[in-house]
């Protein structure tokens, strides 16, 4: 009988495709029965293949209409993951209110979101009843995350003679201080994987009344040459400070995966220097820079794998009993490894 294996077609733009197909992600996944396949975006999806799965990150409704097209041509195929349930986080307002939606037992730990309001129009944004429960300074966010460079661009804002200066739609967003440091928690279906990064240096009250913005953009990025305030950073010891609890970054992503039904994203954790062990969750992303997560290939590689498991258990369900929709267990794994892998894929 021919050996089973997994065809993945991949669909993302060119940055994307650079950082994340690399030799060795290919390597490792083709030796363990997946085979990685580009997408041709320019010809229709439904004449491409055949895949087993589609790994994508893309914009439009026409991309999430081909989707659609493919999935009814094709049921059994896995899209990772529904446009549905990424368009949330094309908006930094309904990004971040799944957050307050979740709930998780902590005795020790609490978090939230930073406060923030949405600005649509400049009227408003020169309204200053409109943000006066608003702390600064604060963060002027663009309100749509689309993954245009502009998306990303950003400005702190000290004091209110500097709001005349943004251009909404935007989000503003207290700023807390939190040490310098941002945790970035990735997640790939049951994975989690916490790492630390530069972030903005804490406001003092002085400078507060001094500066009046700062422009900058996709500052946990920046190489070590492009830091925003190089005496600040050498002071900072990125390895002093201490991880949150991994069971607690556990539940909370997790929770989200749930809520958002995503499998591949991440989000970004500051800890809030007032407490100590309140945490706010600023920020998340579909389908995240995963070539920066040591070990991505083998993370990547195992979830393709489970992908692979789920989907000769839907074939073993439909031929045994098409009725049925019970997942039996194999005899390669455990109990306990069964429920694992049937967690490991969410669709
Ligand atoms: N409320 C906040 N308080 C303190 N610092 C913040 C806050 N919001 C954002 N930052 C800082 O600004 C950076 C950029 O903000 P944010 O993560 O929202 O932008 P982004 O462009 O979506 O980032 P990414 O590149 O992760 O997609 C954060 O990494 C963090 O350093
Ligand atoms: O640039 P990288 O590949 O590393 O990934 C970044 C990714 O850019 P890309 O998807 O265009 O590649 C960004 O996506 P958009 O918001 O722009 O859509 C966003 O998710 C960042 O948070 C990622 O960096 P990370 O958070 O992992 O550090
Ligand atoms: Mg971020
Ligand atoms: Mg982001």
């Amino acid at each position: 009988m021919a050996e089973k294996r997994l065809n993945i077609g991949y669909a993302l733009a060119l940055k994307k495709q650079n950082s994340f197909i690399r030799d060795s992600l290919l390597t490792l996944s083709k030796s363990r029965g997946v085979d990685l396949i580009r997408v041709d975006t320019d010809v229709n999806l439904s004449d491409q293949g055949p895949f087993d799965c589609i790994l994508h990150k893309l914009y439009g409704h026409d991309w999430n209409q081909q989707l659609h097209r493919f999935k009814s041509q094709n049921p059994n195929a896995i899209i990772l993951d529904a446009p549905e349930s990424i368009e949330r986080l094309h908006n930094r307002i309904s990004m971040l209110q799944v957050v307050s939606e979740l709930e998780i037992e902590d005795t020790n730990e609490t978090f939230g979101i930073p406060k923030q309001i949405v600005i649509y129009d400049k009227e408003t944004l020169l309204d200053e009843q409109a943000w006066e429960t608003l702390k600064f300074p604060v963060i002027a966010k663009p309100l749509v995350a689309d993954g245009s460079a502009k998306s990303h661009k950003m400005a702190l804002v000290y004091n209110r003679d500097a709001m005349n200066k943004l251009k909404p739609p935007i989000v503003l967003q207290e700023f807390v201080n939190h040490g310098g440091v941002i945790f970035k928690v990735y997640v790939v279906g049951e994975h989690v994987q916490c790492v630390k990064r530069k972030s903005l240096p804490d406001v003092s009250e002085e400078k507060k009344s001094v500066e009046d913005l700062l422009s900058f953009s996709q500052v946990s990025n920046l190489a070590n040459d492009e830091m925003i305030d190089d005496k600040y950073y050498k002071l900072m010891h990125l390895d002093d400070t201490e991880m949150p609890p991994q069971s607690f970054i556990v539940n909370i992503a997790r929770g989200l995966r749930r809520a958002m039904k995503l499998n591949l994203f991440n989000f970004d954790v500051i800890r809030d220097s007032r407490y100590g062990n309140r945490y706010l969750i600023i920020d998340i992303n579909y389908f995240p820079g995963y070539a920066k997560m040591p070990g991505y290939e083998m993370v990547l590689t195992d979830f393709f794998c489970d992908i692979m498991y789920k989907k000769q258990q839907q074939q073993e369900v439909t031929v045994e009993s098409p009725n049925d929709v019970k997942i039996k267990s194999s005899t390669c794994c455990s109990d306990e490894e069964v429920k694992e892998k049937e967690e490991s894929v969410q669709v």
